[in-house]
C-alpha cells in the first residue's frame, strides 16, 4: 500500500467554513499531481491517494470534510471506498469521478450517498464549483447542528422520565405507535408532560431526523392560524407583505404537533380535516394544493366527546384524529414518580451535580409526594427551580421549598396562598394562574376567563415561567 501524500494551502489549526480536508484518490498520476497543485490552490487541504486501500487507511486514520473519488480503480471500486467512509465517518461528503462510460455507476454511487459527482475529464472551474457547494452545505449542517443543541438546551432533553406502571403502559404505548405513521391523540391534565410525548414518538419515529414542529392552537388569533399552518402568498390579504411558508411545509418529511387542538376555530377544523385526508396544503391566496409528508400528533386537555356534544368540535374531525389515544395519568395519580422526575429536574437546572449526590432529605421528599401538584410536571418544575435557587448545597430540604410547602403541612386539593413573608410578583402570579387551572381541571380557557386575562396571554404566561426556567 502506498502512502498517501499531503498538501496544504496555508498551515494553521483554524480552518475558513469554505475550507475543505479534502482526501482525493485516483490512480492517474497525472490527476494526483493536478489536484495536489490546484486543490490547495482553491485554498483546500488535500491528501492524495493512489488507490483504494491507501483512501480507507487515510480515512481510519484522520477525519475528512470531503473524499473525492474514481470510481475505477484497480483492487478497490471508488464505490467500496464511499461505502467505507459512510462507515467510518458518516458526516464526510463523497464526491466520485467518473468516465462518460460509467454514467449509471455514477447514479449508483449517488444511491450509496455520494454528494455529486463529476465527468472525467473535469473542469477546474466545475470543481471549484461543487466543492464550493460542499461548503455551503457543511456549513448549513453545522448550523443546523448548532440550533438542535441550543434548542435541546431550552426544551431539555426528550426523557420521559418515571416508572410508574402507569407511566410504563404510557412508554409502551410510544414504542407501539411510534415506527407507524398514524395520527396519535395525546390526552392528559396541563404541564403532564404531552408535548414531550409527541416529541417521544418523534423520536422514536423513522422521520426522527426530520422536523418537529409544535404549534398550540390556542394561542394564535383565528385571523392567523391558516396562514402559519399552511403559509400564504404575498399579497393574499392586506398585511402579507411577503411569502410565508407555512409549518405543515417546514413539517415535511417529519412530525407536527397540533397542540391544544380543542381550541382550534370551528372554520379551521373543517380545512384541517380536508388536509388530513387529502394530504394535500393550500398556501392562502394560492390556486394549487401540494402535497405533504407530515405525520400528525394533536393534543389536548379537554373532553373532545364533549365539545361534540355541544358542536364546539367537529365530530369526523375526532375520529380523524384519534386513531390511536395515549392518555397521560396525573402526576398525583403517579405520586411515586415524583421523587425521580424531581431528581432529573434538580439535575437540569443544576447541571454541576455529581452523581452520588443526595439530592432531596427525606422530609422534602415527603412534602413533595404529598403536594397534589394541580399544575402537574410543569408545576413541580417550577417548585424545583426555585428550590435550586435557594439550595446552595445538595439535599434540597422543607427549608428551600415555596412557602406553600410549609413543613408537615399536608396538602389535599389545590395549594392555598399564605403569603408570610416576601414573595415574588411573577410567584404571586404562577400561583394565581395554577390555582385557577386546578380550579377548573386544567381547561385553560376557563382559567383565563376567571383570571381575567385572554387565552393567549395565559399561554404566554406559561411559556414564559418555561423560558425563565430554561434560561
Ligand atoms: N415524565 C416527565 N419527565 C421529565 N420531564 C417531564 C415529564 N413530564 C413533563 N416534564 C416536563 O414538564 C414540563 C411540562 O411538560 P409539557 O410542556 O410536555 O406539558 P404539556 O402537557 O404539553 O403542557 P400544556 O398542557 O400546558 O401544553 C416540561 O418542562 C417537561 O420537560
Amino acid at each position: 500500500m502506498k502512502e498517501p501524500s499531503r498538501m496544504d494551502s496555508a498551515k494553521g489549526d483554524t480552518r475558513p467554513p469554505s475550507r475543505l480536508k479534502i482526501l482525493f484518490a485516483d490512480d492517474e498520476l497525472s490527476l494526483q499531481e493536478l489536484m495536489s497543485i490546484e486543490l490547495p490552490r482553491m485554498g483546500h487541504e488535500v491528501t492524495v491517494c493512489p488507490d483504494g486501500p491507501t483512501a480507507v487507511a487515510a480515512l481510519e486514520r484522520n477525519s475528512y470534510d470531503c473524499i473525492i473519488v474514481d470510481l475505477d480503480m484497480p483492487g478497490m471500486s471508488g464505490i467500496q471506498v464511499i461505502g467505507k467512509c459512510k462507515e467510518l465517518s458518516p458526516d464526510t461528503d463523497a464526491v466520485v469521478l467518473t468516465g462518460k462510460a460509467s454514467f449509471e455507476t455514477a447514479r449508483d454511487a449517488l444511491r450509496f450517498g455520494a454528494f455529486d459527482y463529476l465527468t472525467k475529464p473535469c473542469k477546474l472551474v466545475d470543481l471549484k464549483g461543487l466543492l464550493l457547494r460542499v461548503a455551503v452545505k457543511r456549513e448549513w449542517v453545522n448550523k443546523c447542528k448548532a440550533l438542535k443543541h441550543q434548542l435541546e438546551r431550552v426544551q431539555g432533553k426528550t426523557e420521559l422520565v418515571g416508572d410508574s406502571p402507569s407511566m410504563a403502559k404510557v412508554k409502551k404505548l410510544i414504542e407501539k405507535v411510534a415506527p407507524t405513521s398514524s395520527t396519535v391523540l395525546i390526552l392528559g391534565e396541563t404541564g403532564t408532560g404531552k408535548e414531550l410525548v409527541a416529541r417521544a414518538v418523534h423520536q422514536h419515529s423513522l422521520r426522527r431526523e426530520a422536523p418537529f414542529v409544535a404549534i398550540n392552537c390556542g394561542a394564535l388569533p383565528e385571523a392567523l392560524i391558516e396562514s402559519e399552518l399552511f403559509g400564504h402568498r404575498k399579497g393574499a390579504f392586506t398585511g402579507a407583505d411577503e411569502h410565508r411558508t407555512g409549518l405543515f411545509e417546514v413539517a415535511h418529511g417529519g412530525t407536527i404537533f397540533l397542540d391544544e387542538i380543542g381550541e382550534l376555530p370551528k372554520s379551521m377544523q373543517a380545512k384541517l380535516l380536508r388536509v388530513l385526508e387529502s394530504g394535500e396544503i393550500r398556501r392562502v391566496g394560492d390556486n394549487t394544493a401540494f402535497v405533504v409528508d407530515v405525520r400528525v400528533i394533536c393534543a389536548t386537555h379537554r373532553q373532545l366527546p364533549d365539545m361534540v356534544e355541544t358542536g364546539d368540535f367537529r365530530e369526523d374531525l375526532m375520529y380523524r384524529i384519534n386513531t390511536f389515544e395515549i392518555h397521560i395519568p396525573a402526576l398525583r395519580e403517579r405520586i411515586d414518580d415524583v421523587p425521580e422526575i424531581a431528581g432529573h429536574l434538580f439535575r437540569r437546572f443544576r447541571p454541576t451535580l455529581k452523581s452520588g449526590d443526595e439530592l432531596f432529605t427525606p422530609d422534602a421528599i415527603d412534602l413533595l409526594q404529598k403536594h397534589s401538584w394541580p399544575g402537574n410536571v410543569r408545576e413541580l418544575a417550577n417548585v424545583i427551580e426555585h428550590a435550586t435557587i435557594l439550595c446552595d448545597q445538595p439535599p434540597i430540604s422543607p427549608e428551600h421549598l415555596p412557602q406553600r410547602f410549609g413543613a408537615g403541612r399536608k396538602s389535599s386539593g389545590p395549594p392555598k396562598l399564605k403569603i408570610v413573608s416576601p414573595i415574588s410578583l411573577r410567584e404571586l402570579e404562577n400561583h394565581a394562574i395554577l390555582e385557577a387551572l386546578d380550579r377548573h381541571q386544567g381547561n385553560k380557557p376557563a382559567a383565563a376567563d376567571e383570571l381575567g386575562i385572554s387565552l393567549k396571554t395565559l399561554y404566554n404566561k406559561l411559556s414564559q415561567t418555561q423560558l425563565d426556567k430554561a434560561g
